[in-house]
């Protein structure tokens, strides 16, 4: 391990990540407004095993136990996010001072143990009052957005100083408004365009703000694939192409280079009457960081019967996790490195990268060698991609805990910390230890 941490510049910032509503808990506490994620959970079929975030991980109330368990493994950087319900329970108007006293002391918990904050505003919990004026349809929930960003920036930027705006639009807009596996559980094409231009001006009026208001650093979250073609057929080609738009110039073009990318337009035509003289710039202002989940790479063979005109394919002899993804790790590096030539030279922060596996409790222990295989793994991809100029400035295991993993309930694990939903035990995996002994190793090296 110790030739590893010398690939990795002195300030690199190695952490773990979570998410509000995959964690807390605690969804009528303190003024708390009910979320879509609280509906949609609540909607009979929707989750697997009727599971619901109502309780999850607990970590409303277990917020300082965890905490100084991360201090405990020696892990200095912390990304979780923010539930818009809590500050604002109809999402506008009258502000929650409760929830903002939460992730205050949250914040100041993880500065007494000296662990870096990077907050992400919204991880997926728009507060329900706001679906039921429309949601991410309705143009006036970009800003609603920026009015709930400069509370917390005001309540928490003398402390925090590095901020996500958005985790995974796409998931938000795909999921959420064509596939209808995740709230609010529509299955409307013809929104999508629209779900993610309003998505990306909340986020373009967040940075707008943040630049009258704070001198920390500011970026945005995006679910990336590197894509490959099944074979060099030509309909194989054209599938990578479509499905390239379709997963991640979609959203990469207008932060970076404030346009569409004409592609998409093939397989989710649009009449632009939603974009405003402006918008688009105000989506391209410069960032600070642009936030990378990896976690698979896609294989793709031409499939118009798909909306992106392509089917993964997932070669018979792949290693696949619990969640069916290939694993590939070189696909981390070609990601990057095309990220940092098709778009400039922007800084990189991993803001998601883990594996769910089954996980067996022995003696106490979770010994989950291929979880930590999977990290490893990727560390050193990071570590090739640092080497070949891309600039790589930090790296958050998806995640710190098990938790509520969307449609799929808490039948999947993704911790480097084993939860017993039970007794809300934490027990640190294997894969939990060898970081903590990655990054014990790093720091004495640095
Ligand atoms: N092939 N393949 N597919 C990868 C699927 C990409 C879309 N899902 C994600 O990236 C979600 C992200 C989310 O932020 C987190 O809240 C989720 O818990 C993790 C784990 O699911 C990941």
């Amino acid at each position: 391990m110790t030739s590893l941490v010398k690939r990795f510049p002195r300030h690199f910032a190695w952490g773990v990540a979570t998410a509000s509503y995959q964690i807390e808990g605690a969804v009528n506490e303190d003024g708390r407004g009910a979320s879509i994620w609280d509906v949609f959970s609540h909607t009979p079929g929707k989750i697997l095993h009727g599971d619901t975030g109502d309780i999850a991980c607990d970590h409303y109330h277990r917020m300082r136990e965890d905490v100084n368990l991360m201090s405990q493994l020696g892990i200095s950087n912390y990304r979780f996010s923010i539930s818009w319900p809590r500050i604002f329970p109809m999402g506008y108007g009258q502000k929650n001072s409760r929830g903002l006293d939460f992730y205050d002391q949250l914040t100041d918990q993880l500065l007494q143990e000296n662990i870096e904050p990077l907050v992400t505003l919204y991880h997926w919990d728009l507060p329900q009052a706001l679906q039921e004026k429309g949601g991410w349809i309705n143009r006036d929930t970009a800003f609603y957005f920026r009015d709930y960003a400069v509370t917390v920036f005001d309540k928490l930027g003398d402390r925090v100083h590095n901020w996500i705006t958005h985790n995974e639009p796409w998931v938000t807009t795909v999921a959420g408004h064509i596939q209808g596996r995740h709230a609010p559980g529509l299955k409307q094409p013809n929104v999508a365009r629209k779900v993610a231009h309003h998505l990306l001006l909340s986020h373009g009026l967040a940075v707008e703000s943040y630049r009258d208001m704070g001198k920390g650093r500011i970026g945005i979250t995006l679910n990336l694939h590197p894509v490959y073609p099944a074979s060099s057929r030509e309909e194989d080609l054209t599938a990578q192409q479509l499905h390239d738009a379709f997963h991640n110039t979609w959203f990469l073009d207008p932060v970076f280079t404030g346009t569409y990318p004409e592609e998409l337009d093939e397989i989710l035509p649009f009449d632009n009457d939603f974009i405003a003289e402006g918008d688009l710039n105000l989506i391209q202002q410069p960032l600070d960081f642009l936030g990378v989940n990896y976690y698979a790479p896609h294989r793709v063979r031409w499939n118009p019967d798909e909306i992106s005109h392509a089917s993964l394919v997932i070669l018979p002899e792949e290693p696949i996790t619990s969640m069916g993804w290939p694993v590939d790790a070189k696909g981390l590096t070609d990601l990057l490195i095309r990220i940092h030539y098709d778009y400039g030279p922007i800084p990189i922060i991993i803001t998601e990268n883990g594996a769910a596996y089954e996980d067996v409790v022995e003696d106490g222990q979770i010994h989950d060698a291929l979880r930590q295989h999977y990290l490893e793994m990727h560390w050193d991809a990071l570590a090739n991609s640092i080497e070949q100029g891309v600039p790589v400035h930090g790296y958050y295991v998806w995640s710190f805990l098990d938790n509520f993993e969307w449609a799929l309930g808490y039948s999947k694990r993704f911790g480097i910390v084993y939860v017993d939903y039970l007794t809300q035990q934490r027990i640190v995996k294997d894969s939990g230890l060898a970081y903590s002994r990655f990054l014990r190793e790093f720091y004495e090296y640095h």
